[in-house]
């Protein structure tokens, strides 16, 4: 049983480009067992932030731990299950090389590796292409060996963005089942989401807008506190809200 700590701690997190102000003093806390989505639109800043959680961006100002270890740090960063919005996958080869090259990157036991492949695979429904190239795979195909990918080092914390484009409503169901079995075991994961069933299913969401935290909460929270019956109609709500106060200024 994993002790109950908070996997990641963000506090203050602020970051720009140039003079676009990306994220501004985010505040970020997911504890064992959850699962955490980011919710926003096009260009919000989520994968800014994740990649900021993650040591990948360097931050302006505020902090980051996971495992509570300052980040960046690589050894923490390889014990975290990333799936990136686009696919890094190598073509040539085929998708059980591709796991088994990421999952010894990732020092992943030569016994656990073979079982931990049959596993990811299984989850993802690709193991009667395991030992296809990947250059013959359609783009769903690929979303699915980038999620196995990140699965196959048996994390405990999965950062996943955007896991589920491209990939049909039945294995998105099957997908969801699976990361929920994954969470009553301790782990958890933070994962971004356009799919608003997908955040219904979150048990905690931040609102991201204008690298804003707009709102945050557990959905059924937030749809109270907004007094709607759905999150699409918190999200509208929040982002005219933020409008309007905009306005004001
Ligand atoms: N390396 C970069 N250099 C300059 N601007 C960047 C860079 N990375 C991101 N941005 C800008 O930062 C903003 C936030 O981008 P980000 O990718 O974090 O958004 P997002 O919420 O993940 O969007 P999406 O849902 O489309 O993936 C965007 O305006 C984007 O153009």
């Amino acid at each position: 049983m994993n002790m109950a700590i908070d996997y990641v701690i963000a506090k203050q997190v602020s970051k720009h480009f140039g003079h676009h102000q990306v994220l501004n003093q985010i505040d970020l806390t997911l504890p064992t067992g959850t699962i955490y989505g980011l919710i926003g639109p096009s260009g919000a800043g989520k994968t800014t932030l994740i990649k900021s959680i993650l040591g990948m961006e360097a931050v302006d100002s505020g902090t980051v731990k996971v495992m509570d270890t300052v980040m960046p740090n690589r050894a923490v960063m390889a014990q975290v299950g990333y799936m990136a919005q686009s696919d890094a996958l190598y073509e040539t080869l085929t998708a059980r090389e591709n796991l088994t090259f990421f999952g010894q990157l990732m020092s992943v036991p030569k016994i656990k590796l073979a079982q931990m492949i049959d596993y990811a695979a299984g989850l993802v429904d690709l193991t009667s292409q395991l030992d296809q190239r990947v250059s013959g795979y359609s783009g769903g195909m690929k979303r699915r060996l980038s999620l196995a990918i990140a699965l196959v080092q048996d994390p405990q914390l999965l950062i996943l963005d955007e896991p589920t484009v491209g990939i049909d409503p039945e294995l998105r169901q099957q997908i969801w089942t699976e990361l929920n079995k994954l969470k009553s075991t301790g782990k958890s994961m933070l994962v971004t989401t356009h799919v608003m069933d997908e955040a219904e299913r979150c048990d905690y969401l931040m609102l991201i807008r204008h690298g804003i935290a707009l709102a945050e909460g557990t959905p059924v929270a937030l749809k109270q506190q907004y007094a709607v019956d759905t999150i699409e109609q918190v999200f509208l709500k929040a982002g005219r809200m933020q409008d309007a106060n905009d306005g004001n200024r």
